[in-house]
């Protein structure tokens, strides 16, 4: 590339961030100026916006057979108003062609530039010559910006990948589908970065989305800390991030559940027994309830309940709003009965005392104290038939309503009821704190008993690691997202969870039906090949149907395994990390090893991503990555669980460079055909 096309395309994107700065200071002036909370909002978040693609503004141009060019960037700039577009932004459609054109299939572009910034300034560009017989220009590299960008060292925070997107995962972004989209694919394939990707098309191209909302749900707050500033970094602020157990912020989570009691707890068929322990406790009488009510007893034969009851579940309210229903439909007929009783006692009037009536003919003290306590004047002069109007009929009826005695009676028949309560009570559950599979069973029980649809909704969901959601956890996520529009993805053989998933139909299907497709990735662009070859026993032995993703690129070092003394376990991970020099070692160990490796190791037992060397389990892994691994104890992983040969592949996937494996004891048999190290030449790398 001479010097000059350089100098030409800097003038070019200096003019652009020229143009970037003044819109810059003119959001900045009229947040100043704002006049109401709205508008100051609305211009935060454009300041937000433009200080967000300082990075790589512009990184593209598409020189068309007809002679157009067409510079592409992180967002739209025109020169002037109503002119033409200076830049436009990767989502419209004209930019996908520098996503998929092809020599085979140009679609109109003759080169494809991509341009390399260092802050302003223009460091390199490579260029593409789309001809048909795909020939490119002297020394250019066709996926040079590519390979730099995933050989480059990981910081512990993804970057967006808006420059080198390719064009399996393009199609994926820019999908139509309204409804379910799966994106299945194996390590390192770019699922989380497509979905986030994909949001940041959603918001751009339909607008709609920003006011009903985008929730990204995450397998860990270090996952989610991890993908944090890859949509800001596109622009977009408003999307809400979160776990699945932070769906519910209430519910603190103090206990872990035994994978055993996680697979019972996440299963479908829990929603319905959850339902029916609470109707069960709604207990029709067999014999008449004696209701007491200011000192007298009113009786309530049992097909007066049956009746009401049967109304107040006829509603399909949740169950304490049903049960108020249930109450008023019984106050109603006390109330009645009440009156019924108070009148007769008058139309008699035959100046005997009769049924509790005063010797005057009219009412007892007791029903003067009834009719006092709903706050019913009795006018003495007035007739008989009049006594009672509608208003006091009502205010009758809510003092029986309100009454402890009446209340008292009828809680027994249908208590009130807290969905903290409704799960503690289910068989082989404890009260005494909540385990994350208790979350959706505790939003499960908040729709039974006291809401339906309390919670936030939202336009469209993304869920990443999607494969470790059980099947309660799948309703309660529907029940965020009423217009199932969402991007899933996960891998069916990284599936850690004993309730988590092994086919999307099945989790799906109840959900949804049939409406849901499935795309596909299928390179690697993390995992360099020799890794991959190494978990290719694991791969076969424990998901037989599954194709091995191929790696973008080999790094020419294969990875090692280490045998060493049970006893020396600890010690020989620690004089390993300490030798280790090249960018950033994640070690993963089963959870029993964590401590006292955090403890040799001089860190705290909860992962920082931001750290030379991350302790974490191959859980807390999911969907990380690090220049370098080192897996200890990897037959421990194996037998953890019943899913141990996906954590094992999950820990095995996470290097961009460089894979070691430390076991005591004998390898297990899928580890078998790795190198084997001395232990005198040990080092991590
Ligand atoms: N087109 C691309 N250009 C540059 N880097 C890419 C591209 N696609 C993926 N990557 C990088 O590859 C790595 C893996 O991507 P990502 O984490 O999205 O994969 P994944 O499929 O979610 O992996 P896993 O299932 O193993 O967690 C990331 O560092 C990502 O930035």
């Amino acid at each position: 590339m001479t010097g000059g096309e350089i100098d030409l395309e800097q003038e070019y994107v200096a003019a652009l961030y020229a143009r970037l700065d003044a819109l810059r200071e003119e959001a900045a002036e009229r947040l100043t100026a704002a006049g109401s909370r709205e508008a100051a909002a609305v211009w935060r978040a454009e300041v937000a916006r433009l200080d967000a693609v300082e990075q790589g503004l512009c990184f593209g141009r598409l020189d068309m057979h007809d002679g157009k060019r067409v510079y592409i960037g992180r967002l739209g700039l025109f020169r002037d108003e109503g002119g033409e577009p200076w830049l436009v932004d990767w989502r419209v459609p004209v930019a996908r062609a520098f996503y998929t054109a092809t020599a085979i299939a140009p679609d109109g572009v003759r080169r494809r530039r991509r341009i390399t910034t260092r802050g302003r300034t223009v460091v390199a560009l490579n260029d593409e010559l789309l001809t048909p017989d795909g020939a490119v220009d002297e020394g250019l590299v066709g996926e040079a910006s590519l390979l730099a960008a995933v050989t480059a060292e990981r910081t512990g925070r993804m970057r967006d990948i808006v420059t080198t997107l390719q064009a399996e995962q393009d199609r994926i972004i820019r999908h139509e589908t309204d409804g379910v989209l799966v994106v299945q694919g194996g390590p390192g394939t770019g699922k989380t970065a497509v979905a986030l990707h994909r949001v940041a098309y959603l918001l751009y191209t339909r607008p709609r989305l920003r006011t009903r909302g985008v929730l990204v749900v995450g397998p860990s707050r270090v996952f989610l800390d991890y993908i944090g500033q890859v949509l800001p970094g596109l622009g977009e602020n408003s999307v809400v991030t979160t776990t699945i157990a932070g769906l519910r912020p209430d519910v603190e989570i103090s206990r872990v559940d035994p994978p055993g009691t996680v697979e019972r707890k996440g299963e479908a068929v829990m929603a319905r027994r959850l339902a029916t322990a609470i109707r069960s406790r709604i207990r029709a009488p067999e014999h008449a309830v004696e209701v007491e009510f200011e000192q007298q007893v009113l009786r309530l034969d049992p097909r007066e309940c049956g009746r009401a009851m049967h109304q107040a579940e006829h509603t399909g309210l949740p169950h304490n709003q049903a049960r108020l229903v249930f109450q008023r439909e019984i106050a109603e007929v006390l109330a009645r009965r009440l009156i019924e009783d108070m009148e007769a006692i008058v139309l008699t009037d035959t100046g005997e005392a009769l049924d509790g009536g005063s010797p005057d003919g009219r009412l007892s003290e007791a029903d003067l104290r009834a009719l006092a306590a709903a706050g019913v004047v009795i006018d003495h002069d007035t007739g008989p038939k009049t006594m009672l109007d509608e208003l006091d009929r009502i205010a009758l009826r809510n003092s029986i309503l309100a009454d402890t005695g009446v209340q008292a009676a009828l809680d027994v028949l249908w208590p009130p009821l807290t969905p903290e309560r409704a799960v503690a009570d289910l068989p082989g559950e404890r009260a005494d704190g909540w385990s994350t599979a208790d979350v959706p069973l505790l939003d499960e029980a908040t729709i039974l008993i006291d809401q339906a649809g309390g919670h936030a909704t939202f336009g469209h969901v993304v869920v990443d690691e999607a494969q470790e959601l059980s099947e309660m956890d799948w309703r309660m996520l529907m029940r965020r997202c009423p217009t199932r529009s969402m991007t899933i993805v996960g891998d069916l053989a990284q599936t850690g969870s004993p309730a988590g998933t092994s086919s999307w139909d099945r989790v799906l299907r109840p959900q949804v039906r049939d409406r849901w497709r499935l795309a596909r990735l299928t390179v690697n662009y993390r995992t360099p090949a020799e890794i991959m070859a190494a978990t290719a026993d694991l791969l076969a032995a424990h998901h037989p149907g599954t194709p091995p993703v191929r790696s973008v690129r080999s790094t020419g070092v294969p990875p090692w395994r280490l045998g060493t003394a049970r006893a020396d376990l600890i010690s020989t991970i620690a004089d390993l990390a300490a030798a280790h020099t090249e960018g950033q070692l994640g070690i993963i160990a089963p959870s029993a090893l964590i401590e006292p490796l955090a403890a040799a190791l001089s860190l705290e037992t909860a992962p920082d991503l931001t750290g030379k060397v991350v302790l974490l389990t191959p859980e807390q892994a999911k969907g990380l990555e690090f220049d370098s691994v080192l897996i200890a104890d990897p037959a421990a992983i194996l037998g953890a669980s019943p899913r141990g040969h996906n954590d094992l592949y999950v820990a095995m996937t996470r290097a961009t460079q460089r894979l070691g494996v430390v076991h005591p004891g004998p390898p297990p048999a899928e580890l078998s055909a790795l190198r084997e190290l001395e232990a005198k030449r040990c080092r991590a790398s």
